[in-house]
């Protein structure tokens, strides 16, 4: 076994984040409910816990609507006024400082000294996040003089360092972003994400849209960040580019994470335990190509048991109860890893 093989580095990684007191960011017990019209309540997001290491990749994977932008606004302090949030989520302190609760921190901390500082936002949809009318230059530098503080003799030069970081090509700064192809918007989002050095990197569904060799590009440059020692939560439902980046995986089913793995295991022969994460590896068209039958529950109506069950092939009358996490696993009816 070599020491600087980067499997082992990342089989490391996952040992080292499953102990809270060394995660960029831990998360317990985060629950998110949507007020609606008539007393009645969206359950978004359920009691969700994990911790996420420096130099760690957890991918957070889950069919449409399962709640995983949520969860990532909930960290962001970006829900809407009709949600109602609970737990804690501590992000790691800076210079000896404390952590801090990011569910119960201020709007004034989270926009003064949170986002793009402490947590580096890569959108979901790069040209959207860009300005339309300011050329990649322009924004770098903007952001480099509101996150740093740098003097405008140096932006130049640190807005082109922030472009090189992100392999942007410096021969595109002054293009504005309609004259971008997709992979290029991605790379420059990812440069402004970069700016403020965060050491937590939040990617939200970042290769939507993206065909697979660029969603590969994309994805191998995160990890480079990774690499550098920044945690990333990579929230997507592209269990490819998951596979190619993660280091371990929670796999959420109607609001809940049902499943937390070393990705090596999830997605190497031994497979996942939950009978949902299987059913989701069983319908990639690379694998036996085989949709979960029926459809996930409406999250305002959730069941007091599994919320799985009704598509399980493994349910019994044990899953009217809700099964608890144990050994990384939330089912009555946990499958041993295959052979
Ligand atoms: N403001 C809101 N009020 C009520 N329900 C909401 C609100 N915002 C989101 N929801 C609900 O919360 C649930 C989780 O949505 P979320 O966007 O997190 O899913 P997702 O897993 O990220 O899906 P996708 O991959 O499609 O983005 C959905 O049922 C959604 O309808």
């Amino acid at each position: 076994m070599n020491a600087a093989d980067p499997t082992v580095l990342r089989a490391l990684a996952a040992v080292t984040a499953e102990r809270a007191e060394d995660a960029v960011l831990s998360v317990r017990d985060l629950t998110v409910r949507f007020r609606l019209r008539g007393g009645r309540s969206v359950a978004a997001v359920s009691d969700a816990a994990f911790d996420l290491g420096a130099g760690e990749c957890l991918a957070l994977v889950g069919e449409s609507g399962c709640g995983k932008s949520v969860l990532a606004s909930a960290l962001l302090g970006l829900l809407p006024g009709n949600a109602e949030t609970s737990g804690t989520a501590l992000l790691e302190g800076e210079a000896g400082a404390g952590p801090t609760d990011l569910l119960a921190a201020d709007e004034k901390t989270l926009a003064r000294t949170v986002r793009g500082r402490r947590v580096g936002l890569v959108p979901q949809s790069p040209a959207g996040h860009l300005t339309p009318v300011r050329t990649v230059r322009s924004q770098l530098e903007e952001t480099v003089r509101a996150l740093t503080g740098t003097p405008r003799r140096a932006r130049r030069k640190a807005a082109e360092d922030a472009a090189e970081r992100a392999a942007f090509p410096a021969g595109h700064l002054d293009r504005y972003p309609h004259e971008l192809s997709g992979g290029l918007a991605q790379r420059a989002a990812t440069a402004l994400a970069l700016i403020g050095d965060a050491r937590l990197l939040l990617a939200d569904e970042p290769t939507t849209g993206l065909d697979r060799e660029l969603v590969d590009r994309t994805v191998d440059e995160l990890r480079r960040h990774v690499d550098e020692g920044r945690g990333l939560l990579l929230i997507t439902h592209d269990l490819a580019a998951a596979a190619r980046i993660a280091d371990r995986v929670a796999v959420m089913y109607a609001g809940r994470i049902v499943e937390t793995a070393p990705a090596h295991r999830f997605f190497g022969p031994a497979g996942p335990r939950h009978p949902y994460a299987r059913g989701l590896l069983d319908a990639l068209p690379d694998r036996a190509f085989t949709p979960i039958p029926g459809m996930p529950p409406e999250l305002s109506a959730l069941p007091e048991g599994c919320a799985f069950a009704p598509r399980c092939p493994l349910a019994t009358d044990l899953c009217a109860t809700r099964p608890e996490p144990h050994a990384g696993v939330a089912c009555h009816h946990p499958e041993h890893p295959r052979a």
